[in-house]
């Protein structure tokens, strides 16, 4: 069903969270994406419909002053897909206690801060529309850990608990699922070797792009009965 009320995707600029926000706005949903830089992207994307925010989630004021914005400008939220995200590794970095600090700060303070922030204006979607949804992107590694991002993985591992705990303490008016995808899509800068060696990771041994993030976020909107529970988009990594 098509709900009236707007979905927020914050870090929606770029990859996965504009292949969202571009699918949702086609289907006819009234999306608003969140961006950190601004570029000339950025007004393109405002141009073809989609409302853009500027937010940096990296400091607990810029958290408070996007739900401050967003609590003055709307009185309903169909969803909130918390999808901004660093990833950062160990090796890229000379001070691991500012990583931590960073990766908890983007991954789970600021999903936490609006999840509570904002749980009047789902309800009210939920009035409208008769569903609200909460989604955190997560990642695979939340499973299994990982030696090269190890801050990245710890902090992912938090956002997924917070999917349990909000799926209780939101009940029954909103559904609160997370998507953890393994490789979604590469980055220009990924050599040969690199890739190859992150295909030969999982089953499928294929880099399936931003539209199967766009194909799982659809189908968790779209679901009547899932909370609390992730999605996991990984080629049957978990098998290899
Ligand atoms: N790509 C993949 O293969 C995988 C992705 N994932 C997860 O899926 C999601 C989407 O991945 P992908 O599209 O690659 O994400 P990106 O790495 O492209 O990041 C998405 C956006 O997050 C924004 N962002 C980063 N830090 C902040 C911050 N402090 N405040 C506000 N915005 C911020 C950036 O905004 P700006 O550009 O404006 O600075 C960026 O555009 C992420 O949560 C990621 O962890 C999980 C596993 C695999
Ligand atoms: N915020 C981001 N998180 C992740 C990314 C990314 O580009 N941005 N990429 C990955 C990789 O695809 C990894 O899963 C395999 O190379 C993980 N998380």
């Amino acid at each position: 069903m098509m709900r009236k009320s707007p979905i927020i995707i914050t870090g929606g600029g770029q990859r996965l969270g504009l292949a969202c926000a571009q699918a949702l706005h086609e289907q006819g949903y009234k999306v608003i994406i969140t961006y950190r830089r601004h570029r000339e992207e950025i007004n393109a994307i405002e141009a073809s419909g989609i409302q853009c925010l500027q937010a940096d989630f990296s400091t607990q004021n810029g958290v408070e002053a996007f739900i401050k914005k967003v609590l003055e400008d709307y009185d309903a939220l169909g969803a909130i897909i918390h999808n901004a995200s660093e990833w950062e590794a160990e090796k890229n970095c000379s001070d691991t206690k500012l990583l931590m600090e960073k990766m908890w700060q983007v991954h789970v303070f600021a999903p936490y801060r609006i999840n509570l922030a904002f749980e009047g204006l789902l309800c009210a979607g939920f009035k409208d529309d008769g569903v609200a949804d909460i989604i955190h992107m997560t990642d695979y590694v939340v499973e299994k850990g990982s030696d090269k991002h190890i801050a990245y993985a710890a902090s992912k591992a938090g956002l997924a608990n917070l999917t349990c705990s909000f799926a209780k303490r939101y009940s029954p008016c909103i559904k609160v699922n997370a998507i953890a995808p393994s490789l979604l899509m590469f980055h220009n800068s990924d050599n040969d070797d690199y890739r190859q060696k992150a295909l030969n990771k999982s089953l499928l041994q294929k880099e399936p792009g931003e539209q199967e993030g766009v194909l799982a976020v659809k189908y968790v909107l779209e679901s009547g009965y899932l909370t609390g529970r992730t999605l996991s988009l990984d080629g049957g990594r978990h098998l290899v």
